[in-house]
């Protein structure tokens, strides 16, 4: 992947993620959709970003039994989406059952720990360990399954990279040096996550948010 950024289009209003795109679209490697856009949206709004003509990124974050998981992913199939997420925490044959419904040329990635808890919300959740610990476990329960990698933080993508040399690691949470964190906890710079082993870079308000996207993502773009 030349350019490993996929800016994040983190808004319900279909014109704004279109104009966004299209002033970013020359210095990203492909363009994310979530829940905020695909729930006001659905495969409309996914066809409309489409006429961009990058690589959509589909991170519906899917986590339910593996029955109802395998048939979303088969609904989204004909997006043709280049990357679509589950939940790790799904289990095995969840991740099974959705790597098995989605199409041939689309990779599914496991959601290890979101990168908005710390050590200090795992205890609340009832999780062991620290986030490296979840991020390693959770990466070889993905492995197994026969998932394409998985979603982790900048800060435990080495570590992953190590126990799966092959594995395809996305990694969200991103911010310039001295950047807002808002509601990210294990934040580290788009570089020091592309130094660590990063496949592909998830950038979102860094970028929509600035007073000039276009400038914004230019800047990330000169640091990898
Ligand atoms: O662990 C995760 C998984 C997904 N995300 C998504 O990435 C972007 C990040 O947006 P920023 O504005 O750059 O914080 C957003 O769409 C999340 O849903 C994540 O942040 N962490």
């Amino acid at each position: 992947m030349s350019n490993p950024v996929f800016v994040a289009l983190d808004t319900p209003d279909l014109e704004q993620a279109i104009t966004i795109a299209k002033s970013v679209r020359g210095h990203v490697g492909g363009l994310k959709l979530g829940l905020e856009f695909f729930c006001a949206h659905g495969h409309h709004g996914v066809h409309e970003i489409q006429k961009l003509d990058l690589p959509i990124f589909l991170d519906l974050k899917l986590h339910d039994i593996p029955n109802t998981v395998a048939k979303a992913m088969q609904a989204i199939n004909m997006l043709e989406p280049a990357v679509v997420t589950v939940h790790a925490s799904g289990g095995r044959a969840m991740m099974e059952d959705a790597k098995a419904a989605a199409n041939e040329h689309t990779k599914v990635v496991g959601v290890t720990l979101l990168t908005s808890l710390d050590q200090n919300d795992m205890g609340k959740i009832g999780y062991q360990g620290t986030p490296h610990d979840q991020v390693e476990r959770l990466a070889d329960l993905a492995r197994e399954a026969g998932l394409d990698g998985i979603v982790c933080s900048g800060n435990e993508v080495g570590a992953a990279h190590k126990i799966w040399k092959d594995g395809f690691f996305v990694v969200p949470g991103l911010r310039p040096k001295g950047g807002a964190m808002g509601d990210q906890k294990r934040a580290v710079t788009p570089q020091q996550a592309r130094n660590n082993g990063a496949s592909l870079l998830v950038i979102g308000r860094p970028i929509t948010g600035a007073e000039d996207p276009n400038a914004a993502a230019r800047a990330i773009e000169a640091t990898l």
